[in-house]
């Protein structure tokens, strides 16, 4: 279910960080402020809440709740929707574009941001996580790379293994993990999922961001086919080294954050969808995937991700000497060139057909 527009400001606490907008003033400060902000922002919530009953919306029952507030993002999303296009395009030509793109900044234009970050999804904060995320990407792979193959972590001939070694302590960490919560975040997909025990811990009371039918998506064995059979020999040299645990562990670390920016998919097309809903309809009426994968593919985005995880991989894998001199210039810890073909050919791809998937369970 879609957040309500009430009581997000309470809910937002639960969301993780990347995705909180700037705080709304909260409800119980009202008494703090001066009376001109209280009436302002009175007026804001008498105006949603006309807005809600003037479209029928009631919040009584979950279905309900889900009906108003989408209804509601219909009347107060409606003005900045063409303002939105045009700053996606600005962006799409790669131009930074902050700012109102019509300078209107009357009425309609602060309640559709205020709702939206109420709700804490907004194109540039999904983006902003992605970026943060190729860091985190990137230096996995630069970790890896401190061990050869090392294929006895891959081939089963670890004494006492019934599987490869890879696979176990992926296996007993999502186990561990599970038990923990880790599963429990919308952004986290096991490769392992059956049989995965039960979180001991206390659910957040988190207001689910993602249509419930999208959360099940799970494309990691082609994630884990894909590390192991392409990406892998693309960045390790051949050898033996004999460290298999610690080679198995910076596996496990790859897979993780590899998989983890893909099923970020799920989060942009939910904010893909909500910007223009009349967009995306009709194609995910129609179950027609091409069309989806057109609305939201940005090339010029894309050209821009190569381009920065490539220049990552060139500042976080140089040497660092402290003698200029000794400065091996030229010199990676993992090849950029291939951190830019592994976004080209799998990242980028793979999470653009997560995204497909999404859509085309968003309306069902
Ligand atoms: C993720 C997005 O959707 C698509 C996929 C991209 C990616 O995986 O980095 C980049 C641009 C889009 O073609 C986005 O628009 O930011």
């Amino acid at each position: 279910m879609i957040p309500t527009t009430t009581g997000d400001h309470h809910n937002r606490q639960h969301l993780p960080l990347h995705l909180r907008g700037p705080s709304p003033p909260p409800a119980n400060k009202l008494t703090d402020c001066s009376k001109a902000t209280k009436d302002s922002f009175r007026a804001k919530i008498e105006k949603r809440e006309w807005n809600r009953s003037s479209n029928n919306g009631s919040t009584t029952g979950n279905d309900d709740v889900t009906l108003c507030s989408s209804s509601f993002d219909k009347i107060s999303f409606h003005k900045d929707r063409n303002k939105r296009r045009v700053r996606r395009n600005l962006e799409a030509d790669g131009i930074d574009n902050n700012e109102d793109v019509d300078g209107d900044s009357s009425e309609g234009g602060d309640d559709a941001k205020s709702s939206d970050s109420a709700r804490g999804l907004t194109l540039d904060s999904v983006r902003e996580s992605l970026i943060r995320q190729e860091d985190t990407i990137v230096f996995c792979l630069i970790e890896r790379a401190k061990y050869p193959t090392n294929s006895p972590v891959y081939d089963g001939s670890v004494a006492g293994m019934s599987g490869s070694l890879v696979e176990y302590i992926v296996k007993e960490t999502e186990a561990l993990q599970a038990k923990v919560g880790r599963y429990e975040s919308p952004e986290e997909n096991p490769f392992f999922p059956e049989n995965l025990p039960p979180s001991m811990v206390p659910p957040h009371d988190d207001p689910e961001v993602l249509h419930p039918s999208g959360t099940s998506i799970n494309i990691n064995k082609t994630i884990w086919d894909m590390y192991f059979n392409q990406l892998l020999p693309l960045f390790v040299q051949k050898g033996n080294d004999g460290n298999y645990v610690p080679t198995a562990a910076c596996d496990l670390h790859c897979l993780q954050a590899l998989s983890r920016r893909i099923h970020y998919g799920k989060f942009v097309a939910e904010v893909k969808f909500i910007d223009a809903p009349e967009d995306y309809s009709p194609a995910i009426q129609a179950q027609d995937r091409a069309t989806l994968m057109g609305l939201l593919t940005f090339e010029k985005v894309e050209e821009m991700v190569k381009r920065r995880v490539e220049k990552k991989a060139m500042v976080f894998g140089q040497e660092v000497c402290l003698n200029d001199e000794d400065d091996k210039k030229g010199k990676y810890k993992v090849d950029p060139s291939v951190v830019s073909r592994l976004y080209e050919e799998w990242v980028m791809p793979l999470t653009k057909l997560v995204q497909v998937e999404y859509l085309l369970r968003r309306l069902s």
